[in-house]
């Protein structure tokens, strides 16, 4: 997999590449344009609270959730949240699916309005996931650096810059192993939306 990017901060472990692939143009630029133009202005946006030490926090990013019935998405405050397939959304879902040879029912958006929105430290791993997960993600508008860093081995750092338009399927035992985060940033950052599509079981 020579496009991967992937630089280690300590040259102790080669990163496992069969738990990634990687597509850095996979939309157009006019495509990836209009896709992140359309989710800004029709996303139903919501603020979800977490759990975070005893506390209930707000997640540091806006995010919305789309897929087929029954696999709502919990917002933390009781409620939960699924909307319809956009036709955009849904002709996405299907054009990975036939390019990859995988399934998804579901998409998780993330809105990171700026450089101060992150996702912390975490692996995708829930009982509804399954076991060894597949999630395709993709990137759109600001390019922001997508850390992992082994579960058991914090040293063990590698960092993937994440363009418009790129497409990484995260697979195999990556989500048992590694954790993943997209940090805040010191300098100023413009907005940036990121799909995962999912198998919700
Ligand atoms: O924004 C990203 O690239 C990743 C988001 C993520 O890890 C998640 O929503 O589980
Ligand atoms: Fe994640």
């Amino acid at each position: 997999m020579t496009q991967l990017s992937l630089f280690n901060t300590e040259d102790l472990y080669e990163f496992p590449k069969d738990l990634l692939e990687y597509r850095e143009h996979f939309l157009s630029r006019d495509e990836a344009d209009q896709l992140k133009n359309h989710l800004l202005e029709t996303a139903p946006w919501k603020q979800r609270t977490q759990k975070m030490y005893d506390k209930m926090v707000l997640t540091p990013r806006l995010t919305a959730w789309y897929g087929d019935p029954k696999t709502d998405y919990p917002l933390g405050n009781g409620e939960v949240d699924n909307n319809v397939w956009t036709p955009e959304l849904f002709s996405l879902k299907q054009r990975i699916e036939d390019i990859f040879g995988y399934q998804f029912n579901s998409v998780l958006l993330n809105l990171y309005r700026d450089h101060n929105d992150s996702v912390a430290w975490h692996q995708d791993k829930e009982s509804r996931y399954g076991k060894r997960p597949v999630i395709a993600s993709l990137s759109l508008g600001q390019t922001r650096n997508f850390d992992f860093r082994k579960k058991d081995h914090h040293q063990s750092k590698y960092s993937l810059p994440l363009p418009h338009g790129s497409l990484l399927i995260m697979k195999g035992d990556l989500q048992e192993n590694w954790e993943h985060r997209i940090a805040k940033s010191v300098t100023s950052m413009k907005e940036r939306i990121n799909l995962t599509f999912r198998l919700i079981r």
